[in-house]
């Protein structure tokens, strides 16, 4: 198992927005969380990063208890984050951004930037461009692509169909299938679009008012009405 939270709730001063959260990833695992606007999905994977405090539980990494580790030492530690709306720098290149990856990880020998450019080679066209200037989807690549570059051992993305059309969320999702064959790389995910639920999840837990409600294989999940009755109002 790479990753197990046990109990955690976390939220915003006094507003407990995630309550006893309990999930199990295991190593080379493409797992998803579900549900609605408003459920809490972010402030879950906020409180992963250590961006918010876990006020009770625990987050256990690669058998380390991280629940008190700071947010920049969990990434150095091997957890890569593409923040919702993809957290690409603006004013900064496309290389200069993947460059700002490899400050996460200068322990371990960094992915080398050709190996990006050879999963999204958009990316390496537009190398010079500012990240500013690219398309919804090529921002989400770019930031899975700076991910990757920090070498991380768990890759988590918040909502990354956000912004995307639907034929490049296909792309997307083919693309990270293909490096979580090649390189066992564990992807965690947390979304709403069904067609991207349905071509990327492995496994999915279904959340509603901060609580897990369900696990979801991934047979079931190719269920249409199973799936929508986590989604919709
Ligand atoms: N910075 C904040 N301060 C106070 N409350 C917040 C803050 N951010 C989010 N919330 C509240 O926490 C709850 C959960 O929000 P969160 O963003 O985690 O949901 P989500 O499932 O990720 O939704 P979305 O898909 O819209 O991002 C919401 O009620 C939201 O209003």
């Amino acid at each position: 198992m790479i990753l197990n939270t046990e109990g955690v709730f976390s939220g915003y001063g006094k507003v407990e927005v995630v309550k006893d959260f309990n999930i199990q990833i295991n190593e080379g695992e493409i797992v998803s969380i579900i549900g609605r606007n408003g459920v809490g999905k972010s402030t879950f994977i906020k409180t992963l990063m250590g961006l918010l405090k876990t006020n009770k539980g625990s987050i256990t990494f690669k058998n380390q208890n991280i629940t008190n580790v700071k947010a920049f030492d969990r990434a150095r530690g091997g957890i890569g984050y593409v923040p919702q709306g993809h957290g690409v720098f603006p004013t900064l290149t496309v290389e200069e951004n993947l460059l700002m990856g490899k400050l996460i990880n200068l322990q371990k020998e960094n992915l080398k930037l050709e190996l990006v450019y050879n999963y999204f080679p958009k990316l390496k066209e537009r190398r010079k461009q500012k990240a500013g200037t690219l398309s919804g989807g090529e921002q989400a690549a770019l930031a899975i692509g700076r991910a990757l570059v920090g070498n991380p051992d768990l890759l988590i993305l918040d909502e990354p169909s956000e912004g995307i059309q639907p034929s490049i969320v296909n792309q997307i999702s083919k693309i990270v299938n293909q490096i979580n064959h090649e390189t066992g790389l564990t992807v965690l995910f947390v979304e709403q679009n069904m067609a991207l639920i349905q071509q990327l999840s492995q496994r999915c837990y279904a959340m509603d008012k901060g609580m897990i409600k369900g696990e979801i294989n991934q047979e079931a999940l190719q269920d249409y009405d199973v799936l929508k009755s986590y989604l919709t109002v």
